[in-house]
């Protein structure tokens, strides 16, 4: 991402109405709205004239808006600086920034229905931004299909039209863009999918509210070190390896220990000062022909699980990888919940609560220490009313989960959200493609598990893991599997 003044919180994710209520203070505090208009505007000229030093004709495609607004102010500095712009669309409101505008740089503003491709063009897109609330009419659509067609580049204006900011999804045709103008902060369309798509490269621009009111209480930020650099493990020269954590990873059956075992290495690879995989009867031998640092310790049934568990220093559990038993699986969950310490809940340890919602939701009690690592399946297995509500954004339906089993969700996918009970979320946007590989979701829920057991709370442990994940890929490179992405975790 481009951006254009440091003091710019590039983490902080705003929704629309929230940034409908900053520009509405910053008005309030004196601040001329038709300036900030014009600096939009200039903001998203200058994109153009850097990123396509060889256009022909800019067509500034105007809405009804203040985003149609920037668009007027755009078409006119582009004219101003020698480049051949024409605008299409619709008048403005009168009495409002966007009509001022449209008055400040008079012209043709011809019917959207009148442009047709023409090599060279670059289109503005500020048709609608933060503003849209319905589907784009069939004329719009059209457009869009025509520049697709075409192959015609679009430099949108705050967010691509027809793309909702709140969500990150198209409300019905919606352009993709190459690049995306935006100001003052980010929205979550910016980065949940297909929005992130959509938008192309983001340009995050100052123009001119000032930071103190750029503020919100939505509690949501793309995930960034700064979400969890302070609680981040200590570690001091003479330190114990028990003081590093003691991680315990629950494996399957004779069959299916693979799982464990990337859980468990990545867990090891995280910094935790040991790793026991608890393995159950059959297993052993299967286990100890592949592990050295990692330790084993057999537990046959619940009355073995609880003797070892008195070992206080066993100080975090992952399970579910390849468990397969999801009886037992409950059973030792809540066996392990009981300890009052904390626990990551994977793959069957996921699917076993399926059916048994209610149980899960009263296992954890008070602070945050669960976290359940679900992709787009598992989630709808434990939250299918969330999952099939389609007013929800994955942060709204991944808060709405956390706060239901009280537990801190990593909701997985290209935009795996991470949310709190408290109703803190993030949005990973740095995950390479090939992280979606088999065994990945093993090793992240082995990374999480050992930034628990080292004392990271639930959610700072989460947002945490899931970077050190995606560093790990791409450190790991294109055509990685789940062992070469374990062995390139750095710890934090
Ligand atoms: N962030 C800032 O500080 C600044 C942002 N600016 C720009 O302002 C827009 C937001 O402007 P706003 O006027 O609130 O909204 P829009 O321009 O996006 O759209 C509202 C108008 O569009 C109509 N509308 C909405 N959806 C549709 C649709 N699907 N089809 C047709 N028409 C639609 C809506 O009409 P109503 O009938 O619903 O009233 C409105 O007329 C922001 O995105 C930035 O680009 C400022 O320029 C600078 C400060
Ligand atoms: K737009």
């Amino acid at each position: 991402m481009s951006r254009t003044l440091m003091a710019i919180d590039e983490t902080l994710l705003v929704s629309p109405r929230t940034m409908g209520k900053i520009d509405q203070a910053a008005a309030e505090s004196g601040i001329d709205s038709f300036g900030l208009m014009q600096k939009a505007g200039a903001h998203v000229a200058a994109v153009l004239l850097s990123h396509f030093p060889e256009v022909q004709r800019a067509v500034i495609l105007c809405g009804p808006g203040n985003n149609g607004g920037d668009g007027h102010v755009a078409g006119g500095l582009l004219a101003a600086s020698g480049v051949e712009a024409v605008r299409f669309g619709m008048e403005p409101k009168p009495g409002g920034d966007a009509a001022r505008a449209r008055q400040a740089y008079p012209g043709k503003l011809l019917p959207l229905e009148d442009w047709q491709p023409r090599d060279g063009d670059v289109i503005v897109d500020a048709l609608f931004g933060a503003g849209l609330d319905r589907p784009v009419a069939a004329s719009i659509a059209a457009l869009i299909e025509r520049a697709q067609h075409a192959g015609t580049p679009v430099i949108a204006v705050d967010l691509p039209s027809g793309l909702s900011g709140r969500t990150g999804e198209p409300t019905g045709a919606c352009f993709a863009a190459s690049h995306t103008v935006t100001f003052a902060a980010l929205k979550p369309g910016h980065l949940l999918m297909p929005g992130r798509t959509l938008c192309g490269q983001m340009h995050l621009c100052d123009i001119g509210i000032p930071a103190r009111l750029i503020r919100s209480d939505d509690a949501m930020w793309k995930n960034d070190p700064g979400l969890y650099a302070s609680k981040r493990p200590l570690t001091d020269a003479g330190q114990h390896k028990y003081g590093r954590g003691h991680l315990v990873v629950f494996s399957g059956p004779l069959s299916a220990t693979g799982a464990a075992r990337l859980s468990a290495t990545a867990g090891l690879n995280s910094g935790a000062g040991l790793v026991t995989i608890a393995n159950p009867p059959g297993a052993t031998l299967a286990l100890a022909s592949h592990l050295t640092a990692i330790m084993q310790h057999p537990v046959r049934d619940e009355a073995e699980l609880e003797t070892w568990l008195s070992d206080k220093r066993l100080s975090a559990f992952v399970l579910g990888p390849g468990f397969g038993d999801l009886e037992k699986a409950r059973s030792y969950t809540a066996r392990v919940a009981a300890t009052g310490r904390p626990v990551v809940l994977d793959a069957d340890g996921l699917t076993a609560f399926a059916s048994e919602t209610d149980l899960l939701a009263k296992l954890f009690a008070g602070e945050a220490r669960l976290v359940l690592t679900p992709h787009e399946g598992e989630f709808r297995r434990l939250c299918g009313d969330l999952a099939d509500d389609p007013s929800l954004s994955k942060i709204d339906r991944a808060r709405g989960a956390a706060s239901r089993f009280n537990a801190v969700m990593v909701y997985k996918g290209a935009d795996t959200v991470i949310a709190a009970p408290d109703g803190r979320a993030a949005v990973n946007a740095d995950a390479p493609a090939w992280l979606a590989t088999a065994g990945s979701g093993d090793v992240l829920a082995g990374i999480i598990g050992s930034l628990l057991s080292q004392g990271m709370p639930a959610f700072e442990a989460a947002c945490a893991g899931v970077a050190l994940h995606g560093e790990a890929a791409i450190r790991a490179g294109r055509g990685m599997n789940a062992e070469d992405l374990a062995g390139h975790i750095e710890p934090l």
